[in-house]
């Protein structure tokens, strides 16, 4: 019947992977591409990168599945988001390396936005609060410190875009300037309740509107791809950012479902419904998905440190020479040794939000070992989560979250995941498709083309790999957990 190709553009790495009618996995492509650091605290991509990896990811997975551009139905593209691209719309040409998501050079414009009393009006429009995370900031930054960007700007000559969009402009060959509504989210332009992008907030930044893409559904018609390509035009029938598409390929469609996304950094998303919450927990709100014209939003907790704590153990202290060797050591801990890694190692997320703070480690004693460093890494993405779900329970009166879903590279610890339903209380459930960024992505394109089944269908197919049930005593939960948050108390730069 033909095959969906989803590109999954993530921060470290591109990925291609291709999916039959059955919604099952035909062939991976995966490639690797350099991270810029040009001063402390900045992160950025260089956009032939972006473009090269992703263009030969695409052919390279069709060439190990064997089939040709005909054989593809349609295209579904996930992404890191709120990365900033700024390009000339006659040339196509970037003016700059891509800003990335974690990059801090706008933390001081955060702060004065803040010190100046817009968050309020900022949060209640986009769901997000003022941070350098985010889209908006960056893109002025580009505007500002380019000669001549923002003229060209008026001019209507330049096209801002997030990866996504950046990718469908490549991918079409300059013929659509278009994004979806997640991506749209996370600029910190987008109005998420009334579904435009707010005039007053482009203002405020010295934005102007004439850079801005169309805004569509998540499954909705995105353009064809160059007929040179891949041999056809083929059409782009699916976009959501990659934590949404993640929601969407754990079929986390009902209010109160929620899932946890392992990679470098963890990212909860809990489905709010057609209501868009306003939180009072220091979380964000976001566009889940939107389907047929209409929002589904979600409250979420994004944590800047997870799998990549286990990263620190391997390059940075040498302690361990591949990720699985986690579980061997903290199966081997102390279990008298109460070790708490904090890793605010550029700053601290939801909900603290402290740009300042940095990593430490509390309880060191003579007997302290690799051992219980690692079982501390380990436990703090735990923690970590039960501090977002904490969050999200006071935000959602009423709403007990019933099982967490996981996913992501880390989702693999069999340990790690143990621990968090021990810390949670609650039970976590680990899918057999753990692919499931791609998979969200591909079902909504897989939809459009009309192979894929509906939002009941897909539900259905959800399966289980494996349920960790919590093991642990309350008391002892209570402690370790009064424990974190006093290391995380003692870890912050300014109180809370
Ligand atoms: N068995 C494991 N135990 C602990 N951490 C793991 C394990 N396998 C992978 N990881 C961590 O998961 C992360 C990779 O997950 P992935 O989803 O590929 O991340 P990303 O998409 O952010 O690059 C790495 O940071 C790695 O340290
Ligand atoms: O590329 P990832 O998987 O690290 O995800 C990045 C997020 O989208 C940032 O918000």
């Amino acid at each position: 019947m033909g095959s969906i190709l989803a590109i999954d553009q993530g921060t470290t790495s591109t990925r291609a992977i291709l999916f039959d009618d059955r919604m099952q996995i035909q062939a991976v492509a995966q490639e690797e591409f350099p991270q810029h650091f040009p001063r402390s605290g900045w992160v950025e991509h260089d956009p032939s990168d972006i473009w090269s990896s992703t263009a030969a990811t695409c052919r390279a997975v069709m060439e190990r599945a064997g089939l040709r551009g005909d054989d593809i139905l349609a295209i579904g593209i996930t992404n890191q988001r709120e990365t900033v691209l700024l390009w000339d719309r006659d040339t196509g040409q970037p003016l700059h390396n891509a800003i990335v998501w974690q990059d801090r050079r706008t933390a001081a414009t955060c702060a004065s936005l803040r010190e100046a009393g817009h968050e309020p009006m900022i949060s209640a429009r986009t769901g997000l609060i003022i941070d350098p995370y985010f889209s908006a900031t960056k893109l002025a930054w580009l505007l500002d410190n380019i000669d001549g960007a923002r003229d060209r700007a008026r001019a209507g000559r330049l096209a801002f875009g997030t990866v996504d969009s950046f990718l469908i402009w490549r991918l079409t060959g300059g013929r659509a300037h278009v994004t979806d509504a997640t991506n749209a989210a996370r600029t910190m332009l987008y109005n998420i309740a009334e579904g435009r992008w707010d005039e007053e907030i482009c203002a405020l930044f010295d934005i102007p509107t004439a850079i801005l893409p169309e805004v569509r559904d998540c499954a909705s018609d995105f353009g064809l791809t160059r007929a040179d390509l891949f041999g056809r035009e083929i059409p782009i029938f699916g976009v959501a950012g990659d934590q949404q598409a993640a929601t969407l390929g754990q079929a986390c469609f009902q209010p109160g479902m929620v899932k946890s996304t392992y990679g470098t950094g963890c990212f909860a998303l809990v489905n709010t419904g057609t209501q868009h919450l306003t939180s009072r927990n220091r979380l964000l709100s976001t566009i889940a998905y939107q389907l047929d014209g209409t929002p589904c939003y979600a409250l979420e907790g994004s944590i800047f440190i997870a799998g990549a704590v286990v990263q620190w153990l391997r390059d940075g202290l040498r302690m361990i020479r591949d990720a699985a060797e986690t579980q061997p050591l903290a199966e081997q801990a102390d279990p008298h040794q109460a070790v708490y890694l904090v890793p605010a190692f550029t700053g601290l997320g939801a909900p603290y939000w402290d740009a300042e703070a940095r990593g430490a480690i509390y309880g060191l004693t003579r007997a302290t070992g690799p051992a219980e460093l690692a079982r501390a890494a380990l436990e703090s993405v735990g923690y970590q989560t039960r501090d977002l779900m904490e969050a999200m329970a006071a935000d959602m009166e009423g709403l007990t979250v019933a099982t967490l879903r996981v996913d992501g590279g880390m989702s693999a610890s069999d340990w790690t995941m143990q621990f968090l339903a021990d810390i949670l209380g609650a039970p976590v459930d680990r899918p057999q498709l753990r692919e499931t960024t791609a998979l969200g992505a591909a079902w909504l394109a897989g939809m459009r083309a009309g192979i894929y089944p509906d939002k009941e269908g897909f539900a259905r197919a959800w399966a289980l790999d494996r349920q960790f049930t919590p093991q642990m005593a309350p008391e002892i939960r209570d402690a370790k957990y009064a424990g974190w948050k006093d290391a995380v108390r003692r870890t912050l730069h300014q109180t809370p």
